[in-house]
């Protein structure tokens, strides 16, 4: 915590260190950051970051552009592992084992699954959107695979706009539905986690309520973590919230207290629309 990072209430409220920040009632930690540091070549984007999620919840990362939300979204699938420049110092530990130092990166991938922020479908038709990636981590008989592929889009609350045109190119959908799609192909290989980056930034609002009504249903049945720039998203969606700038963690707390009584005066500025 910095100077300027004088806890905004009087001093009998202490202000939490973001290693102590806590964990809901009745929740366990799912991925349990520890003095992450993260370098893209020489420049270094996340500085020190201790942060425990929480398992079957919603957190929210929010932050001004460039704190490294994104950066911290990537580490915990180890995306940046392709790019040979980029690298992580410190711990995440996913079930208390740490993906840092060894995994088997495509079984962490399906673990750990990623939703971008633009609908990504891949040029074919709607099932094979969905069974392609079934079939990349499981052998299934073709009865099973359509089983799947039908709770996957149920979940993914897109089943009764598509259960008549499966066969149909995945890109005839509109945006709103194509991310929905990417959702249900997300969660087809049954991860524990799913990371969105600002799933909705590229829809409009209607598809954006979808979204997060999506993620009201999916949050018992995952751990959910997602990057949005949108404030009142965060406010609504999640349980948890951490306030990031300028690559270190501010403050990490349940959502309704960061949104109406936060105890860093950045967070507060933040919040209040006075920078970012
Ligand atoms: N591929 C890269 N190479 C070098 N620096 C990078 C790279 N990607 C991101 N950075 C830098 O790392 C820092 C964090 O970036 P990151 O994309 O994680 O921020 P963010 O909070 O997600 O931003 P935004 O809200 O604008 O998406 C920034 O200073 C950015 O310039």
């Amino acid at each position: 915590m910095k100077p300027q990072d004088t806890p905004i209430k009087n001093s009998l409220i202490s202000t939490p260190e973001p290693s102590e920040s806590k964990v809901p009632a009745g929740k366990s930690v799912k991925i349990d950051i520890r003095d992450l540091n993260f370098y893209y070549g020489k420049s270094q984007a996340l500085h020190s970051v201790t942060l425990p999620i929480p398992d079957y919840a919603v957190t929210a990362i929010i932050g001004p552009s460039g704190c490294g939300k994104s950066t911290l979204l990537r580490t915990i699938n180890r995306i940046y592992s392709l790019y040979p420049e980029q690298r992580a110092e410190g711990e995440i530990l996913i079930d208390g084992k740490n993906i840092l130092r060894k995994a088997d990166l495509a079984d962490l991938r399906r673990r750990v699954g990623m939703v971008f922020q633009k609908p990504t479908p891949f040029a074919s038709s709607i099932r094979a959107n969905v069974a392609f990636a079934l079939s990349y981590y499981e052998k299934l008989a073709k009865w099973e695979q359509d089983e799947r592929i039908e709770q996957a889009l149920r979940q993914a609350a897109l089943w009764d706009e598509v259960k008549d045109k499966l066969n149909q190119s995945a890109l005839s959908l509109s945006g709103g539905q194509q991310q929905r799609l990417c959702i249900a192909r997300t969660i087809a290989v049954r991860p524990e986690v799913v990371l969105f980056d600002e799933p909705t930034s590229a829809l409009d609002p209607i598809s954006t309520a979808r979204i997060e009504e999506l993620l009201h249903e999916l949050r018992g049945q995952f751990t959910i973590v997602i990057v949005t720039h949108n404030m009142q998203q965060a406010a609504r969606v999640s349980d948890k919230t951490a306030f990031f700038h300028m690559g270190e963690l501010i403050e990490f707390d349940d959502t309704s207290r960061i949104f109406t009584n936060p105890s860093v005066a950045r967070t507060q500025d933040y919040i209040t629309g006075r920078y970012g």
